[in-house]
């Protein structure tokens, strides 16, 4: 797509990945979009740059607004390849000698993944540079945002956040602003990116809400470096950060589980009835093998129940399940109780595997578990169905 300027003399650059599908195991059905910026002016500045394979396309977008070569200054924000593997044959057309500002860290990390000679200029929090034209930069360290070397970018005067990462989605559509979406599909798209991505850092982003709140900047627009900007309320998805970040949850169950001859899954529904019963209002039965474990973890982050079964399979937990839970545990959700349960023919090994797993996640095991042998009958369902309740309830923190 064409750039588009989205306040006076700044324009969005940046391309659209239409058709990827997986993002370093993450399901991107929409597609996402590698957003940069250039500023036009006294002194003309690139934000970010794209994948490498797109770089042809940026310098295209580039070219209908100036000639490379007058780009002054290039800001990188965060050297994960998304945004920097455009930077050598940037550089090249910009000028190997023009200044690349990043963080401390975003220096070193630049040397470990280009190994170039370019003119750094490390940048700490909170320092501001001029680029004439009565316009000033302010860079924000936002240390493990997702990287050790990411920062945001602040142009003060306009109260645009460049930031990188954060508050963005995988989504590539032809809409550019949050005015231009169905609100819950945007905050969908910004729900799952959390989840998947900046989860396991939520105490450091709730510090830096806090921090970026008491700066007192004015936020006009926010421009992550990936999907839709927020120009019509940039307080709708702060104020969904605050909550993620809190890992607040809801009156709500996941239910995940395998099964090879439907025995953990007639459980599964006994189960899902147990919770419906109990009050839970939203209740997600979840097949491992069907379900990308992005998406189920974006339904598990809000969660308050995660209820987990699997058959024993060679002594072990069906290796699907270990997927997801090897998956979950890395992103670190807190405040849930669980339970586990599945079918087994002679040893019946998985329920107590998954306890540890799921012990070792932090959850709460207010029960034991259920196992049941082989195909199970009404009374085993039943049994299932009071272990569904009697969590529902719990989640509610109603009596038992
Ligand atoms: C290949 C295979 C390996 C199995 N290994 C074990 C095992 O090591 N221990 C055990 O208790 N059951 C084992 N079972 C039996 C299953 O756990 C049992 O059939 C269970 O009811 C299957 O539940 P499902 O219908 O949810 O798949 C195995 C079954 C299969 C097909």
């Amino acid at each position: 797509m064409r750039p588009v300027e989205i306040a006076p003399n700044v324009f969005e650059v940046g391309v659209r990945d239409w058709n990827i599908r997986d993002f370093h195991g993450y399901s991107t059905p929409a597609g996402t979009t590698y957003n940069a910026f250039l500023i036009r002016g006294e002194t003309n500045v690139l934000i970010d740059t794209v994948k490498a394979e797109f770089t042809e396309e940026l310098l295209s977008n580039i070219r209908a607004i100036m000639d490379p070569k007058d780009i002054d200054i290039v800001v990188s924000n965060h050297t994960e390849m998304d945004h920097s593997g455009g930077l050598p044959r940037i550089m090249a057309a910009v000028g190997q000698d023009k200044p690349l500002y990043c963080s401390k860290m975003g220096a070193k990390n630049l040397a470990r993944h280009f190994r170039e000679n370019w003119n750094l200029k490390e940048v700490s929090s909170s320092e501001e540079i001029s680029i004439g034209s009565g316009r000033t930069l302010m860079f924000i360290e936002t240390r493990m945002l997702h990287w050790p070397d990411s920062m945001f970018t602040y142009l003060k005067e306009d109260g645009i956040l460049f930031s990188s990462d954060a508050f963005g989605q995988h989504y590539a559509g032809s809409e550019i602003f949050d005015d231009q979406m169905d609100m819950s599909e945007l905050l969908f798209h910004a729900k799952k990116y959390y989840a998947n991505i900046l989860l396991p850092f939520s105490a450091l982003i709730a510090k830096l809400l806090k921090a970026v709140g008491e700066m007192g900047l004015k936020l006009n627009m926010v421009c992550p470096d990936h999907g839709i900007l927020w120009r019509k309320d940039p307080g709708v998805i702060l104020d969904a950060y605050d909550r993620w970040s809190r890992q607040e949850t809801q009156n709500k169950a996941v239910v995940i589980y395998d099964t090879m001859w439907h025995s953990t899954e007639m459980m599964a529904d006994a189960i899902v009835s147990g919770l419906v019963e109990a009050g839970v209002e939203q209740v997600r039965p979840i097949s491992v093998r069907r379900s990308h474990r992005s998406d189920i973890m974006t339904e598990i982050m809000d969660a308050k129940v995660v209820m987990v079964g699997s058959p024993t399979l060679n002594n072990q937990i069906f290796p699907a399940l270990m997927d997801v839970l090897t998956y979950m545990k890395g992103l670190k959700p807190q405040g849930k109780i669980a339970a586990a349960f599945g079918s087994y023919g002679w040893s019946g090994e998985a329920v107590k595997l998954l306890n540890a797993e799921l012990a070792g996640m932090g959850f709460e095991l207010p029960e034991e578990g259920l196992r049941i042998q082989y195909v199970p009958e009404r009374d085993q369902l039943t049994l299932c169905h009071g272990l569904g309740m009697r969590m529902g309830l719990r989640a509610q923190g109603r009596e038992v």
